[in-house]
């Protein structure tokens, strides 16, 4: 497979030669406005969380990294490094006035990684101009081939976002049953003691009249899944509940799900499923596996690391999830993308040991993961950063996008549960692509 052909390849032969000017400039906004309002047509670029976030529009700069050869080790790591080698060149060539001085202001690259090293689609885009905004105070940032560009005269106000109109579904890969029979599969390996867990995913298809408007989606994203992480990366969009890593500083933030269950019809019994959950030996192991591959990523990078001993509740539109909220200081040496090639895949997206469940998730999904289930986020020059792993996402490319599920089998996992679990993942963004009634 080669990577992807992208015009702005051609534009600029040689595009980490050039000189890049950064500026960052307060804006004056109000802090509860939709930072999607701001995006013009076209293929936006957008980490969200709340009312906070940054998007972004235009290239300054884009790599795409070449998927590497088929029988490549699951867990190379090779585009992360080269990612980052990438961007520290064009940050020593970058002249940056920032004003602001905030995580995710002065020069910023927006990054989509694949879930597995030889697929294509790992990405870093540095925007014409990023919008952000932290905790009331809004910037904007703009960067240009030449000095002395008023960063305002390329803030245009976006045009109002198309509705997504009408939608054909179309199954995926493996019908429902073909699926079902990959799961039971893999329960007779974990039983035999092939592995521990492996995390299965299917995917589906989407094909609208036109090419959807992707702000559309940031938007209903956004106010349906407050608690989550709204992006648009390289056409990969969703909004997901889990962060792989936030690094500010020294300081790195990590929240590790698995373990999965629906919402309640009412107060009570979503109380009963929650508690059901934490107490179950399926879940907690199931989420116990992707604790301890943060905890084995982590704690070599670390000078500390605390890791609570029991999870707690997530709650979200669709679902709840067992959730593990850990904190580290790291070592004076250890960069952003460092710990998120250290960390990828966790055991909540990949299974434990980690290389076995990758190559029994490429033989049994029959599908290319592509970005799903892969680091997606911003990087700053500052070495700030937020990772989140690509979930309730599809890749959405003109008129037609490919969602993606999945769910962590362990060996108590039921096949027909797996089914229903990934359906009510599959609905963030089915209800993302549906337009409301008129
Ligand atoms: C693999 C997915 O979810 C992961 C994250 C949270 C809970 C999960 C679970 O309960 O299986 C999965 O590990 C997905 O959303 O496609």
């Amino acid at each position: 497979m080669n990577a992807v052909p992208h015009p702005q390849k051609q534009s600029h032969p040689n595009p980490d030669a050039r000189k890049l000017f950064v500026r960052t400039v307060a804006l004056r906004d109000r802090a509860d406005s939709s930072l999607v309002r701001r995006l013009p047509d076209g293929v936006p670029l957008a980490w969200l969380s709340g009312d906070d976030g940054i998007v972004g529009w235009g290239e300054a700069a884009r790599l795409e990294c070449a998927p590497l050869p088929e029988g490549t080790a699951p867990t190379d790591t090779s585009r992360f490094d080269e990612a980052a080698r990438w961007f520290d060149a064009l940050l020593e060539r970058a002249e940056v006035e920032d004003e602001v001085d905030l995580p995710g202001t002065g020069l910023v690259t927006f990054g989509t990684f694949t879930f597995a090293p030889t697929s294509a689609g790992s990405t870093l885009i540095v925007p014409r101009v990023v919008v952000g905004r932290r905790a009331g105070r809004t910037w904007l940032t703009t960067v240009t081939d030449e000095p002395g560009t008023h960063p305002e005269e390329l803030l245009r106000p976006g045009s109002a976002p198309r509705p997504v109109g009408p939608v054909r579904w179309r199954p995926g890969s493996l019908t429902r049953e073909e699926w079902m029979g990959a799961v039971a599969g893999t329960v007779a390996r974990i039983r035999a003691g092939e592995l521990e867990k492996a995390v299965l995913a299917r995917d589906s298809f989407a094909d609208a009249d036109a090419p959807v408007d992707v702000r559309v989606l940031l938007e209903r994203l956004r106010t349906r899944f407050p608690a989550c992480f709204t992006f648009s990366v390289g056409g990969m969009v969703g909004a997901t509940p889990e962060l792989l890593l936030r690094r500010e500083g020294d300081q790195l933030t990590s929240l590790v799900l698995a373990g999965t269950r629906p919402r309640g019809e009412d107060a009570e019994s979503d109380q009963r499923l929650g508690q059901e959950m934490l107490a179950s030996a399926k879940d907690v192991e199931e989420h116990g596996l992707a604790v301890d591959s943060l905890r084995a990523a982590l704690e070599p990078l670390s000078e500390e690391l605390v890791v609570p001993a029991w999870p707690h509740l997530l709650r979200l539109a669709n679902v709840q999830h067992l959730a593990t909220r850990a904190h580290a200081r790291l070592s004076p040496e250890v960069s952003a993308l460092d710990a998120v090639a250290a960390l990828h895949p966790t055991a909540a997206v990949g299974g434990t040991p980690t290389a076995t469940a990758m190559r029994l998730i490429a033989e049994v999904e029959g599908m290319d993961r592509g970005g799903y289930a892969g680091p997606v986020g911003w990087l700053d020059g500052a070495g700030n950063s937020e990772w989140g792993i690509a979930l309730r996402c599809a890749h959405v490319d003109g008129a037609h996008a490919r969602l993606y599920a999945g769910g962590g089998i362990v060996a108590g996992s039921d096949p027909v549960s797996e089914v229903a679990e990934a359906e009510s993942k599959f609905r963030v963004m089915r209800e993302a692509l549906t337009d409301p009634e008129a």
